[in-house]
């Protein structure tokens, strides 16, 4: 039984799920195929990956029920106005082959448009009340973004899925927990730049894992949602077998060590981007 996180409107998220970012569109069904025979049972895509389409592809094509994967997807920056998200999120439907998404997150929360987001948050709501969503989470907000949409509407998003990896904690982690708000951790491997690391492989000698279960594992402990991406069929099996991995308090401890504050980050600044 996969591991599950319950989040805050009663529903539960499958605590590993197989991210697609730069996975070719042409290459995504087969990637996610592969993905969801391994016993991946939660797929985060985005309209700006350009491969939800393949997603859908994949779902469709397995043995599986839609009720039995999470399907999770952003949308773009570019539709932000509210009569253009609820159009974002049918054709994201279309693809994904599916009357509804489990998950709709706001994807960049904009600096060029600071107060832009809010009408989009209120935009999904409704999209969830006419139940083509079933959560609303937000995606690279910090504290002043998550109040600012919780104060005009009342309700909180369910996860907030920013970047978080040993290089780079993020101060955002705690802002979203203290709000009763699920981490969602994106780059969990800081996108590759992890592998090497000392620290990570003799903590991985320890407990007989690899660095990329050692790292996921580090993410599940802290209680993360964790999104890992490959197209490599080997280490699509591995990152999924890191939930049997347990860390102790002092390799934890010395993980947490590694992190490297702003310069640790490998994407954008949510308050510089857009
Ligand atoms: N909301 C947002 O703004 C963002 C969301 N995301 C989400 O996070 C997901 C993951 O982020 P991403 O930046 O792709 O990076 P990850 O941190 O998951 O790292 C992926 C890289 O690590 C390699 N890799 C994966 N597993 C292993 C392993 N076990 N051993 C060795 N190498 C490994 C992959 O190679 P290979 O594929 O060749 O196997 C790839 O090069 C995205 O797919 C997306 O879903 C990411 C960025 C921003
Ligand atoms: O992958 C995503 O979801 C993104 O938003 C990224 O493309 C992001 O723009 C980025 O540059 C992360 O390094």
């Amino acid at each position: 039984m996969a591991r599950t996180i319950a989040l805050s409107d009663g529903t539960t998220i499958p605590q590993i799920g197989f991210g697609v970012w730069q996975v070719d569109p042409d290459e995504t069904q087969e990637a996610v195929s592969t993905a969801l025979e391994a016993g991946y049972r939660h797929v985060d895509t985005a309209q700006m990956y350009r491969n939800e389409a393949g997603v859908g592809a994949a779902v469709a094509a397995s043995s599986l029920d839609r009720g039995d994967v999470f399907l999770t997807s952003k949308v773009n920056n570019d539709a932000h106005a509210p009569q253009d998200t609820k159009d974002s999120v049918a054709r994201t439907l279309e693809l994904l082959q599916s009357d509804y998404v489990d998950l709709m997150l706001i994807h960049w929360p904009l600096a060029s448009d600071p107060t832009g987001y809010i009408a989009t948050y209120e935009a999904l709501l409704e999209e969830k009340a006419a139940g083509r969503i079933r959560s609303v989470g937000v995606s690279n907000f910090h504290a002043h973004h998550l109040d600012a949409i919780i104060e005009r509407t009342g309700v909180a998003p369910v996860v907030n899925q920013i970047e978080v990896h040993p290089y780079f904690a993020n101060p955002a982690v705690a802002a979203t927990t203290e709000r009763g708000i699920a981490v969602e951790s994106w780059s969990p491997l800081a996108s590759g730049k992890l592998f090497g690391d000392s620290t990570i492989e003799a903590v991985a000698a320890e407990v007989g894992a690899t660095a990329g279960q050692t790292v996921i594992a580090w993410h599940l402990a802290t209680g993360k949602i964790v999104l890992p991406k490959s197209v490599t069929p080997s280490r699509i099996v591995e990152n999924l077998a890191a939930a049997d991995i347990e860390l102790s308090a002092d390799q934890i401890a010395r993980i947490d060590a590694l992190d490297k504050g702003a310069e640790g980050r490998t994407g954008p600044n949510p308050d510089e981007l857009g």
